[in-house]
């Protein structure tokens, strides 16, 4: 789905595309340990972006420094045209910038309706999730609908009222998907969405990611499985070391050498 930026009524960023993540040198050290250089992405409206890389390459800090949970050494952000470099988590998050965990982070004791209404809290409330509760009835009814809605666009409509604790895996990061839909934002990042799914839960994680995506959003996917990352990115970033070692379309990925090189050791079939 490639878009163009006024379709949508937003600034485009350098390749014409509509703006959405736009990251720009940066570099992320550790103590002594440079763990993300010089590290340039687009994450565009309208698209999944890929972050791509063998295990320590850095995507995960890269998240971190995007989402502004860690303040990286050097470099700036901009989210849908206005820069963010010095705003924090929360800030970032109510101005349209979601994100999910490599682990799943869902409150196991509550229901899934409450679990994924707790989504709109990051973007409207910031800090205090029970408040989303105390609100107006009117405004907990939205709140409540909106989840709804998001339940039904991920296919866990049925399972609103279970114990997420209950829940397989695979309907844990349904879950997970559905409340950062809530939210309503613009920019999401995922971060290994499909960790710990069979290959039947990933093939149907990707139909559903695929559902949800249109063009006023945008998605930066980092996931080792290299089959859902060739089946919904249409550009990838591939780091290395903590360095973009190659950034193209997946058929340019997949035939890449320097990409191939990189993986090998880790899984020699990553990138087949
Ligand atoms: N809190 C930390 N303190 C020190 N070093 C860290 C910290 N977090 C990560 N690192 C190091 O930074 C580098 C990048 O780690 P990062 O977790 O970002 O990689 P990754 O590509 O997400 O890896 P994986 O695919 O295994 O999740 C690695 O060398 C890692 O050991």
């Amino acid at each position: 789905m490639t878009v163009a930026a006024e379709s949508v009524g937003v600034a485009a960023d350098k390749h014409g595309l509509p703006e959405g993540l736009a990251v720009r040198d940066v570099r992320v050290v550790y103590g002594g340990h440079v763990a993300v250089s010089k590290v340039d992405l687009d994450a565009p409206l309208g698209r999944v972006t890929g972050l791509i890389g063998p295990n320590g390459a850095g995507k995960t800090t890269t998240f971190n420094a995007c989402s502004g949970l860690l303040k990286p050494t050097n470099g700036t952000f901009s989210l849908l045209g206005s820069d963010v470099s010095r705003i924090g988590a929360s800030g970032r998050a109510r101005r349209g910038l979601g994100r999910t965990f490599q682990r799943v982070e869902v409150c196991e004791a509550m229901d899934v309706l409450t679990n994924v209404a707790l989504g709109l809290e990051a973007r409207t409330i910031g800090r205090n999730p029970l408040r989303q509760f105390g609100g107006a009835r009117a405004q907990q009814r939205q709140i409540i609908e909106t989840a709804e809605q998001a339940l039904h666009r991920c296919g866990i409509a049925d399972i609103a009222d279970r114990p997420v604790g209950m829940l397989s895996i695979g309907q844990k990061r349904l879950v997970e998907l559905a409340r950062v839909l809530t939210g309503g934002f613009q920019v999401m990042l995922l971060d290994e969405p499909s960790s710990g799914l069979d290959e039947e839960e990933t093939k149907r994680f990707g139909e559903v990611l695929r559902s949800v995506m249109n063009e006023r959003t945008g998605i930066l996917l980092v996931e080792h499985d290299m089959s859902l990352v060739m089946q919904l990115c249409e550009y990838i970033y591939v780091l290395d070391f903590g360095n973009l070692i190659f950034t193209g379309s997946p058929g340019e990925v997949r035939d890449s050498e320097t990409v191939r090189t990189a993986y090998l050791g880790e899984s020699a079939e990553a990138t087949s």
